[in-house]
């Protein structure tokens, strides 16, 4: 999520590829007036007495019913500000988003961005998973929002992203707008397969707050890239087997690339903004927090002054002086997570190398993400040989031969039970490790 505030940013800013995509607001805001395609949709099988309880009408007051402690418990602000913020239909659907989103520049109706379905879910459907103390549990919590714990439909585990209710800079509408982009933009690249699956919003009460939360899937037990290279104890590492940090580095790098291809600048790359699940094959990671992220326009961090820079390191020195985000500026991102990675598992000096060479160079003379994929690719071919080899070699000392079997029962049949014992673990792992590279 932005940890500033964006600043409404000119479309004449709109560097490259970007810019083809910058239209005129105000036309495509008047044609989605007159179009059904904004009103996020109902899917849910919801019989009429639920969408009663979901709905808000016209004069903004809810439908409240006993079964509703969502309407019974919202003060009258907070409908007055819904109610000013989108007109309120009188049907089961959400109010109509607001088109002009200042992080996305749409083409018209049809844009994806506007087109893909926000499912509206029925709360009765969520069911928050509770700590032995009564107490709903908390996945993560980020600096704009707290992401719970869930069950959809008592079958799928969810987790559901609240943002924190009226921090200085967090009012009613900035909240609902930001909800609402992250909640249209996890809907439009739902193809792509980038993000964990995006279920649609509810509308919740967490610990007595009213708001909408956006529904997800719960991803590989909520484990960042960053979890795992920190955290020693991660059942992932049970086995004995260390990640292919390598492997996770380049599926990374061509996920950002994949979403450059949508037209969308990621803007917060970090490891923290990153899941992986390591249950397969091969590591598969997915791209979380798509709240800073722009769609067919770049985003504008406020100025830092120095002082405060250090909380933004992941962030390209330019943003933080005022200038729109960029394909480049995400760039500068990648390279400082893959150097991140490298400095907690340093696997391959070339990479550390080819990464801080990337932090130096000048934001127009950084590598392309097609570069840094090739480069990627090299390394992986290279190390593989030599860790093969390495491997093998292991392998090999620590195979179990019969000489030393009688040469140790010459000793003391304990003596040659033990080098067996010793030698078969680690055979066992070499022999895992092994196989898990050359495979
Ligand atoms: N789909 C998901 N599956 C599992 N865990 C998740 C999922 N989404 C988020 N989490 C967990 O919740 C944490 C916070 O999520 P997220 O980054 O979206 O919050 P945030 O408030 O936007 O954070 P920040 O703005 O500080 O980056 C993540 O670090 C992750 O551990």
């Amino acid at each position: 999520l932005p940890l500033l505030e964006s600043k409404e940013n000119e479309s004449s800013n709109i560097p490259g590829a970007l810019a083809r995509a910058a239209i005129n607001e105000k036309t495509a805001e008047s044609q989605m007036a007159n179009t059904t395609a904004l009103t996020l949709e109902i899917t849910e099988n919801i019989g009429n007495s639920s969408v009663d309880q979901e709905k808000i009408n016209e004069t903004g007051s809810h439908n409240a019913s006993e079964k509703d402690p969502i309407a019974v418990k919202e003060n009258k602000d907070d409908v007055k500000n819904r109610t000013k913020l989108f007109q309120m239909p009188p049907s089961p659907e959400l109010p109509d988003l607001p088109a002009h989103d200042r992080k996305a520049n749409i083409t018209g109706p049809e844009d994806p961005y506007i087109a893909a379905p926000v499912h509206r879910l029925c709360y009765e459907n969520i069911t928050y998973v509770k700590n032995s103390s009564g107490q709903n549990i908390l996945v993560g919590s980020g600096s704009f929002g707290s992401v719970y714990l869930a069950m959809y439909k008592e079958t799928y585990p969810v987790i559901v992203k609240v943002f924190h209710k009226h921090t200085a800079k967090n009012t009613t509408k900035k909240r609902l707008k930001q909800t609402f982009h992250e909640a249209r933009l996890s809907a439009m690249l739902q193809p792509t397969g980038l993000l964990p699956k995006f279920y649609g919003l509810v509308r919740t009460e967490i610990d007595g707050e009213v708001e909408f939360g956006l529904v997800h899937e719960y991803y590989a037990n909520g484990m960042t890239v960053l979890k795992l290279l920190t955290d020693n104890n991660s059942p992932e590492l049970e086995n004995g087997l260390q990640p292919d940090w390598l492997q996770i580095c380049l599926k990374l790098v061509q996920s950002i690339d994949r979403l450059h291809k949508e037209d969308v600048l990621f803007n917060d790359i970090k490891l923290a903004n990153m899941l992986v699940d390591m249950s397969g094959r091969e590591p598969e990671v997915k791209l979380i927090d798509v709240g800073s992220a722009s769609y067919r326009r770049p985003h504008m961090y406020r100025a830092v002054p120095p002082e405060e820079r250090k909380r933004f390191f992941h962030l390209a020195p330019e943003v933080l002086d005022d200038v729109p985000t960029s394909v480049n500026s995400d760039v500068y991102s990648i390279c400082k997570a893959l150097r991140r990675v490298m400095a907690f598992k340093p696997i391959s000096d070339e990479l550390t190398r080819y990464a801080s060479y990337c932090l130096d160079a000048d934001p127009k003379d950084r590598p392309t993400i097609p570069d840094i994929i090739d480069k990627l690719h090299m390394i992986i071919s290279d190390t593989t040989d030599s860790t093969l080899t390495k491997l093998l070699n292991k392998k090999d000392e620590f195979e179990f031969t019969h000489k030393e079997f009688l040469f140790g029962l010459t000793l003391s049949p304990f003596f040659a039970l033990a080098v067996v014992v010793v030698k078969g673990l680690y055979y066992r792992k070499h022999h895992l490790a092994y196989k898990q590279h050359s495979l």
